[in-house]
């Protein structure tokens, strides 16, 4: 029976937990920081579900923060993983399923000409930018304000996701000289990348951003600002990275490039790349990745990279998602859950805006419009709190933060965000 408000045995795990680990947690985004409250403790999951070790059963939005476009344990996925465990976990040494893996990149990510796998999102931005350095032969970087590109020291700067959530956008221990060459601009302003290219055009190595924005929660590029990045980056060689941990393989098989009609120079990859196992990718042009060692000089290694259990997991999940293209039956869940939350915050009288691409859903405490680092940061967090624990309460599982995006999976149905839609219009009708 699910008393989901009640979760003793998780809050005996967690007061456990912050003995031996900071703050109880591997990754400061799962905490409930913001929200307070303890996180309900995992036990397993299974299609659109999570069940938690006090006997609850929770609708998932959350699919691991993003790789479970599958659902949890899809049958595929889990077999490909069995299969390459009984042969061993790594090697150190080449695999066919490291190429087979890499084809299938290069096919399906239009920007792709050669691709590098590594173990996370963050080890992917850093050696993108590392490359466009070396390629370029230049040091100065643009973020822009409220991405998040991993915990890299040049790009946690005004970063989105748990250090924006934590208050800590630009953290303490970056030395002032690992980002006195990152410049941060307003995402979605035309006129502030201009300015920036007219004085330092010459010494800009690389413009890198999520193209999808669902770090500060989810907002959404401008046909002129997209234009305006791939314009000016070309006009000055100055490298054009989209990281794509996110919106890779999310928004569109081809992921946010090719939904966008922009073809960026390099691309981080990671989250759905690895189907749950951690896999970091990045990729582009071939002239620029063959300045990557061994074939040129810029240095980046791995133990662990490409070992055979994790390329096995993102293989099994590129291909199925590529057999089943669940695109179009994304699309209409995550309008179905859009439609029914604005209607039913609407009926609440509750003010919210929300932004959307595909199945990457976030709804704003906020009266105006949602399009960059500042209008997200307007947003009513208190309220938020309230909504997220309301809806937790009612056995629905959200990211834990107004600065996250919720993600769809393909294995959610129209009755499921019905019921979704009936916990939230409970929920509203109490904030
Ligand atoms: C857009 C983006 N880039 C990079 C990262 C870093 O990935 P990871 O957490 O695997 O290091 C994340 C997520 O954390 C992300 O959402
Ligand atoms: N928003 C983050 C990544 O996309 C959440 C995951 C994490 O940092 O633990």
């Amino acid at each position: 029976m699910n008393d989901t408000a009640n979760r003793p045995n998780s809050e005996t795990e967690f007061a456990r937990a912050c003995k031996s680990i900071p703050g109880g947690v591997n990754s400061p985004a799962r905490a409930f920081g913001a929200v307070g409250g303890t996180p309900p403790y995992i036990q397993r999951g299974d299609g659109p579900y999570l069940f938690d070790i006090d006997g609850n059963q929770y609708i998932d939005f959350i699919g691991s923060w993003g790789p479970h476009i599958l659902g949890h344990r899809h049958p595929a996925v889990i077999r490909a993983i069995q299969l390459a465990l009984e042969t061993g976990t790594s090697f150190g040494a080449p695999t066919v399923a490291e190429s087979e893996l890499a084809e299938l990149v290069v096919k399906l990510v239009p920007s792709v000409e050669k691709v590098r796998m590594v173990n996370s999102g963050t080890e992917a931005t850093m050696s993108a930018i590392r490359l466009a350095r070396g390629f370029t032969g230049r040091d100065v970087i643009i973020k822009f304000a409220g991405c998040y590109h991993g915990h890299v020291d040049s790009l946690l700067v005004q970063a989105g996701s748990g250090a924006l959530t934590l208050g800590t956008p630009s953290s303490p221990g970056v030395p002032s000289g690992c980002t006195a060459d990152t410049l941060v601009l307003p995402y979605n302003d035309v006129a502030a990348l201009g300015t920036a290219f007219e004085g330092k055009g010459a010494e800009l190595a690389a413009v890198i951003l999520e193209p999808v924005c669902g770090n500060m929660g989810c907002v959404v590029p401008t046909e002129e600002f997209l234009q305006a990045l791939r314009q000016t980056c070309t006009n000055n060689g100055t490298v054009l990275i989209f990281d794509e941990v996110m919106s890779g393989f999310r928004v569109a098989l081809n992921c946010a490039q090719s939904r966008l009609g922009v073809t960026p120079d390099l691309t981080t990859l990671g989250k759905i790349l690895g189907g749950g196992m951690p896999v970091g990718a990045y990729g582009g042009r071939a002239d620029i990745m063959d300045a990557v060692s061994p074939v040129g000089s810029v240095y980046q290694a791995g133990t662990l990279s490409g070992n055979p259990v994790a390329m096995a997991s993102g293989l099994a999940t590129l291909q199925q998602l590529v057999k089943d293209d669940p695109y179009n039956k994304l699309e209409s869940l995550a309008a179905q859950l859009e439609d029914g939350l604005l209607a039913a915050a609407k009926n609440a009288n509750v003010p919210v805006q929300i932004n959307r691409v595909g199945s990457m859903l976030t709804m704003f405490f906020n009266e105006q419009p949602v399009t960059d680092f500042a209008t997200a940061t307007a947003s009513d967090t208190d309220r938020f709190a309230k909504w997220f624990h309301g809806m937790l309460d009612r056995g629905v599982y959200l990211p834990c933060s107004q600065y996250e995006a919720l993600f769809v999976s393909a294995t959610h149905t129209p009755e499921l965000i019905d019921e979704t839609l009936e916990a939230a219009s409970a929920t509203l009708a109490t904030l």
